[in-house]
């Protein structure tokens, strides 16, 4: 039987003034749960990549963010129950106050240092680039 593809968008949050990146760890009882992420989900009929990643960190973390350039590629990744492709941009908050949903925690943490998590398999060339920018120049 062929998979479903699954289209997601999700935001890798920065704070451009300390070099930070906002990751996010899933609900356990979420798929792929426990992994970190960025915060995102589903793109939905008639939604651009971005808006379903605005709309989406408007749901999971109540907070509203500007979307810029995109981190790397959009990856394509086979889990047991489909195929993820996955489109990640850069964000920033507009606000610094925001409520968790969908996450039992998240973490701030370095660019270079991001590959000290436990990420979702499918992130994993999203954070190997990462890992080598500097979000401090990441324009929008
Ligand atoms: N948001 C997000 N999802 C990811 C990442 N990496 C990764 O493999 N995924 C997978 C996990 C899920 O199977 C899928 C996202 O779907 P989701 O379940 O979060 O989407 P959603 O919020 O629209 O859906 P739902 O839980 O309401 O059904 O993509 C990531 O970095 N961010």
């Amino acid at each position: 039987m062929t998979k479903k593809i699954i289209r997601v968008a999700a935001a890798a949050i920065i704070d451009q003034e300390k070099g930070l990146v906002l990751a996010g760890k899933r609900n356990a009882d979420r798929l792929v749960g426990g992994y970190w992420e960025f915060p995102g989900g589903k793109i939905e009929k008639g939604e651009t990549p971005q808006q379903t990643a605005k709309r989406e960190v408007e749901e999971e973390l109540n907070a509203e963010i500007v979307v810029g350039p995109q981190l790397g590629k959009t990856v394509r990744y086979e889990y047991d129950f489909g195929i993820v492709e996955l489109t990640v941009f850069f964000a920033k908050m507009t606000a610094h106050d925001f409520k968790l949903v969908a996450h039992s925690k998240i973490e701030w943490l370095p660019a270079a240092q991001v590959g000290k998590l436990n990420w979702a398999p499918a992130d994993a060339p999203l954070i190997v680039e990462l890992a080598k920018t500097d979000v401090k120049k990441v324009e929008f």
